[in-house]
């Protein structure tokens, strides 16, 4: 297969070096997850000693798009695995089909060891799989606690059996409402619990939206881009978050374009592009790859952008809102992309 990394695996000193860093008690699921994919080779599709979630033979097309067709994907239980590529490589569609926001042409995945397939969201959720989303313009007129609220697990399909018995509703929802106040004070946002989630700031709403998806336990958490627009301020607590699901011994798949964010957390790199995952690793092992040099690091990839490349980058925001608008009116019944992107 075109992309394959190496089979011999050598992570680098530089990396071994990253286990010591942090106070000790951050280190051990660090340490743990890195030392569990420490012998996998570095091939696409490879088998992981203890996988959470297994996708086989998933296509998705719009039209005559490919967005997605993964052969096979194994992603290791209590690790962070970034998902990285060029715009347009089928990222945001996969975690909507993972999480049951989008339905694929083909193929199955399971979560230790249950198929997922033909489930809904929340049902999905229930089984302990999680997306976060962006803020959404609906989201952003109800305030942060009303947005924590509705992260809520079983939000969605018990409101016959609530109905019948008043007082568990009552019961549920302040059992709801604790949980979110304690998760927005360790998130740092109990202060504007009040306050309409559209005047948060950048770092505030990637905060709020990790925070919305950790109200239904998950086991498994997917970030959408988790430090998207924020300030080098935040961005170091947001990775402290992100690290400490890890520690709490969640499996985080999360997509990301700073590379410095993906070679800082992650413990296993998926490269896709044009719908195919093209090569996997540790870290180290993405910028030796010619494959994803190619298809997605390029020489030139933390440079400023040149005139042509920033008319491409406009040209592909105005393609992705033209798609947006288009999927508003046919996918009016499902959150597929209004509510994912
Ligand atoms: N609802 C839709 N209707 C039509 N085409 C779609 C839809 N959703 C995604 N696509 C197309 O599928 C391809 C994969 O898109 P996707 O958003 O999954 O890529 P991505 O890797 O997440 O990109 P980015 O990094 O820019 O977010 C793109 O060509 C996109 O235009």
């Amino acid at each position: 297969m075109p992309g394959e990394m190496p089979a011999e695996n050598t992570p680098t000193g530089a990396h071994a070096a990253s286990l010591d860093k942090g106070p000790a008690h951050r280190g051990a699921p660090q340490r743990l997850a890195q030392a569990a994919l420490r012998d996998v080779p570095w091939e696409v599709g490879v088998a992981k000693p203890d996988p959470a979630i297994v996708v086989e033979n998933v296509t998705r097309t719009f039209g005559g798009l490919t967005a997605v067709s993964v052969d096979r994907l194994e992603i290791q239980r209590g690790g962070i695995t970034g998902l990285i590529g060029p715009n347009g490589a089928g990222k945001t569609t996969l975690f909507n089909l993972l999480t049951g926001f989008d339905q694929p042409n083909t193929g199955t995945w399971s979560f230790d060891g249950r198929p997922l397939g033909k489930l809904a969201p929340h049902q999905v959720a229930r089984l302990g799989v999680v997306r976060t989303f962006q803020l959404t313009k609906a989201l952003s007129r109800l305030t942060v606690l009303e947005n924590m609220l509705l992260g809520a697990q079983g939000q969605r399909g018990e409101s016959f059996l609530r109905a019948l018995v008043p007082g568990t509703w009552r019961s549920q929802e302040k059992a709801n409402t604790e949980k979110a106040l304690e998760l927005l004070r360790r998130f740092k946002l109990d202060a504007k619990k009040d306050e309409f989630a559209g005047t948060l700031s950048g770092g505030q709403r990637k905060l709020l939206e990790m925070a919305r998806a950790l109200m239904s336990d998950p086991q498994v958490v997917m970030l959408d881009e988790p430090m998207a627009g924020v300030n080098p301020a935040l961005t170091q607590s947001l990775l402290g978050h992100v690290k400490d699901l890890r520690e709490e011994g969640m499996t985080v798949i999360f997509v990301e374009h700073d590379m410095d964010v993906v070679r800082d957390i992650s413990d296993w790199v998926v490269v896709m592009a044009a719908g195919r995952v093209i090569a996997e690793g540790p870290p180290e092992s993405i910028s030796q790859n010619q494959a994803v040099v190619d298809a997605y690091l390029g020489a030139h990839h933390d440079a400023p952008l040149t005139v042509e490349e920033e008319d491409q980058v406009l040209a592909e925001a105005e393609r992705r809102i033209a798609h947006e608008e288009h999927g508003e009116v046919i996918d009016s019944d499902t959150t597929t992309r209004g509510e994912g992107r």
